[in-house]
């Protein structure tokens, strides 16, 4: 299959078990709950991306919380999202906006996945919200074991001097290898550098976290050291926004993994099989998210050529979902 590796082809195999199987007795919302955090005036592309993305591989219900002049253009973008532009930058709040963390708090208390970050933008005040809500998120509601993925601008909030030691602070309170960060290069140079550490290793162990370092090669490290390299081909069209198409897969994986590990569905595999380890499903879900992107950038580049943009891609994801786990007969 797409000249994937027999190791490649191996993890996708044990990733079956991370995968619940559809049965008439499911209800809305427990394949998969997921929020994105983020889109602002100058990025509604990004968080529209990552939320898409999540839809078609699986999750059954996605929420966007963005900024409050970013909710109309996204909400264009899709019926199938529900957009809640209860977020406000310097410009809203001097111009009518209130915020309202209770609105957040209300949302986010619901999923069971957040993605924090893509197309967030750089405001003070809108940094300051999301870092409220990362620090409040895993202790909201009766859910302990909440996930979160950071990205983009939620990933500098961690690498800043002005937010580091609260953003550090915050991701404790995350069980182990409930957080998944998704630098490229850049990004991991400079958290390497606000944590003085010199390894992704490192960088892991220090967060208590996955690390899912992007380039040619995605090295997935855990919080105990154990690293894997996917080093699929993918596609050589760099445009910008397949890092957001990452996180709403990995997003889904790890939602699709809590509705089997956490809440207890069958899998794929059925009921018998013997129940893999949150440390083994979480690392599964983002080898998962970095292979099936790589395939979607492929079949893109297959289909389009060098005009290759992220919606092609996106438009991609739900077929390299059925060739890797081709749909069980209705
Ligand atoms: N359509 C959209 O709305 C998109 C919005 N985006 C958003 O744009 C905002 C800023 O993101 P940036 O990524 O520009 O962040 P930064 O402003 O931190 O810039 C990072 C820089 O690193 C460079 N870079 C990345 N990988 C590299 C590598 N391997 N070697 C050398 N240089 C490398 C990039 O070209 C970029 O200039 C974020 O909110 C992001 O989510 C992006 O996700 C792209 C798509
Ligand atoms: N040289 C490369 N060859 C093949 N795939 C790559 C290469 N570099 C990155 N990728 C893939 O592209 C995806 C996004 O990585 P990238 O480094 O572009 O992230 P990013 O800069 O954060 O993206 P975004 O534009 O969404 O902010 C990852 O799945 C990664 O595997």
């Amino acid at each position: 299959m797409f000249g994937l590796k027999s190791h490649q082809k191996e993890l996708i195999k044990l990733s079956r078990k991370c995968v619940p199987k559809l049965t008439p007795k499911l209800y809305k919302g427990q394949c998969g709950k997921i929020c994105v955090v983020g889109g602002c005036e100058e990025y509604t592309g990004a968080p529209y991306f990552s939320a898409h993305a999540a839809s078609i591989f699986g999750s059954d219900l996605v929420y966007l919380l963005c900024e409050k002049r970013a909710g109309l253009p996204i909400k264009g973008y899709s019926p199938n999202l529900m957009v809640h532009p209860y977020l406000g930058d310097s410009y809203s709040s001097t111009h009518g906006f209130q915020y309202d963390f209770e609105r957040v708090t209300s949302l986010v208390q619901r999923c069971h996945v957040l993605v924090v970050g893509p197309g967030l933008g750089r405001d003070e005040q809108m940094l300051q919200q999301v870092l409220q809500l990362v620090e409040e998120a895993p202790t909201l509601g009766d859910d302990h074991d909440r996930c979160l993925i950071l990205d983009a601008d939620g990933l500098f909030l961690l690498s800043s001097e002005s937010y580091t030691e609260r953003m550090q602070k915050a991701l404790k309170k995350y069980g182990d290898d409930r957080v998944v960060i998704t630098p490229n290069c850049v990004e991991l140079k400079r958290i390497m550098t606000t944590l003085e550490v010199d390894s992704v290793e490192k960088v892991s162990e220090k967060l208590g976290c996955i690390t899912v370092a992007k380039g040619q090669i995605d090295v997935i490290v855990n919080s105990l050291g154990e690293r894997w390299e996917n080093d699929y081909e993918g596609s050589m069209k760099r445009c910008g926004g397949q890092g957001d198409t990452l996180t709403g897969i990995i997003a889904t994986m790890l939602g699709f993994s809590r509705a089997v590990g956490d809440f207890k569905l069958a899998s794929l595999e059925g009921d018998d099989a013997k129940p893999l380890s949150w440390a083994k499903m979480a690392m599964l879900s983002c080898f998962i998210g970095s292979t099936a992107t790589k395939l979607a950038s492929k079949a893109a580049y297959e289909k389009v050529g060098r005009q290759l943009q992220t919606t092609d891609m996106n438009n991609m994801v739900g077929e390299v979902f059925e060739k890797l786990y081709p749909s069980q007969p209705n």
